[in-house]
């Protein structure tokens, strides 16, 4: 069996797959870790809980597998974890100070359990490696950025990575040109051309690019120091910015169900969140035109993207000039992966639900493979 362990700042979620075939065999989750209350002080304790619900400590286990959020400028390819790289993954924790330190907690916790079963970190960043560096590197002095490490990354790329896969054999073309919108909690889109990245909207950090759900993506630089000059923290302003930001800074929900139905009943502050969410998406579809210029597919994969008809249809309704329409009747069904376009749209447009656990486990099974059976 393979484990697949996600382990975030407030939850674990993980899955279990037989090696051979990468049948899922279990699923769970366990959320709200460090809220009072909840039974579950900390990662130790949550990891405690994955191993009692899979039997993890004395299970036939071929691998671990691991998501990590930031692999930093050393990780573009999923990586066996000896010492070394845990010392090496740990570096990078200052480049993402709210996302590695729980994917580590998992990481040490289940090494811990299991020293004898190879355990292997796959990277949110690594599909945008081959981002090109005109779009990967922000205008400011250069021998700084080179010093502190400040470019950008991009993240989602395992979803990302997933679901342009499915979506390529859709539309069967290889090396289509298409805009991945990976929109759940976090949300971003990527321009992809083939296996390659040309452009994504987060950077450096999760916090850039789209309006999130408690995360504000883009805002001017300014606006920090306006608000640390105005005696806030720099602490306070971070959080604010990715956790009291996005949709629930905007209206004070930030599940896009309850936003939705706010805005359906006349609720100004609701109304006005959707319209910035769809806004700014409409944004980048538009700016990833014309640095692909040509678009194959479109694809809509996570929480919002796979359920919200609604977000697909207003995103899209100004978009017919460049060739995108809609079916309504193929945008309102909802069952798998499928094309939700008309016949004779330009481009495909395509709603694939994403699976990041599966696409670690494979990852993780053709590493092991290649490291131990040769
Ligand atoms: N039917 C739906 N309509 C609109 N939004 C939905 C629907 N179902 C789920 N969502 C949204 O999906 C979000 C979670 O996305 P998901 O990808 O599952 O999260 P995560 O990033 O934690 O994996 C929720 O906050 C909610 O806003
Ligand atoms: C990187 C990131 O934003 O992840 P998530 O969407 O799971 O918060
Ligand atoms: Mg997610």
């Amino acid at each position: 069996m393979i484990l697949v362990i996600n382990s975030g700042s407030s939850s674990v979620k993980y899955k279990l797959f037989d090696t051979d075939g990468l049948t899922r065999l279990q699923a769970g989750k366990i959320e709200r870790i460090g809220e009072p209350g909840s039974g579950v002080p900390d990662h130790e304790a949550a990891l405690a809980q994955v191993a009692e619900e899979t039997g993890m400590e004395t299970g036939d286990l071929t691998a671990v597998g691991h998501r990590v959020v930031h692999g930093g400028p050393l990780f573009t390819e999923p990586v066996l974890i000896d010492d070394e790289v845990f010392k090496q993954l740990c570096d990078i924790t200052p480049l993402a100070p709210l996302h590695n330190p729980a994917n580590l907690a998992g990481i040490e916790v289940a090494r811990r359990m299991r020293p004898d079963v190879p355990q292997v970190a796959v990277f949110d960043t690594a599909f945008h490696a081959t981002m090109p560096a005109a779009a990967r590197t922000y205008a400011i002095d250069a021998a700084l950025a080179e010093r502190y490490g400040v470019r950008r990354y991009g993240f989602h790329g395992t979803s990302t990575a997933y679901v342009w896969r499915v979506a390529r054999g859709l539309i069967r073309r290889p090396d289509a040109k298409g805009i991945v919108l990976h929109l759940g909690n976090g949300a971003s889109a990527t321009a992809v051309h083939g296996d390659r990245c040309v452009d994504t909207s987060m950077g450096m950090t999760p916090l850039e690019g789209l309006v999130m759900g408690t995360r504000s993506g883009d805002v001017d630089p300014a606006v920090i120091f306006h608000l640390i000059r105005a005696g806030m923290s720099p602490d306070e302003v971070e959080s604010m910015l990715e956790h009291r930001a996005g949709l629930l800074g905007l209206c004070g929900d930030n599940d896009m169900r309850a936003v939705v139905e706010r805005a359906h009943a006349g609720d100004a502050e609701a109304t006005l969140a959707y319209e910035v969410y769809c806004h700014r998406l409409r944004k980048y579809i538009g700016a990833y035109y014309a640095l692909l210029g040509r678009v194959d597919g479109i694809v809509f994969t996570g929480g919002v993207g796979e359920n919200s008809a609604l977000v697909r249809r207003t995103v899209l309704s100004g978009l017919g000039a460049l060739g995108v329409r809609l079916d309504p009747l193929r945008n309102a069904a909802a069952d798998g992966a499928r094309v939700v376009s008309t016949e004779d749209s330009a481009v495909t447009v395509m709603v694939v639900p994403t699976d990041e656990e599966l696409e670690i486990a494979q990852e993780t099974s053709a590493l092991v493979e290649r490291t131990f059976s040769g």
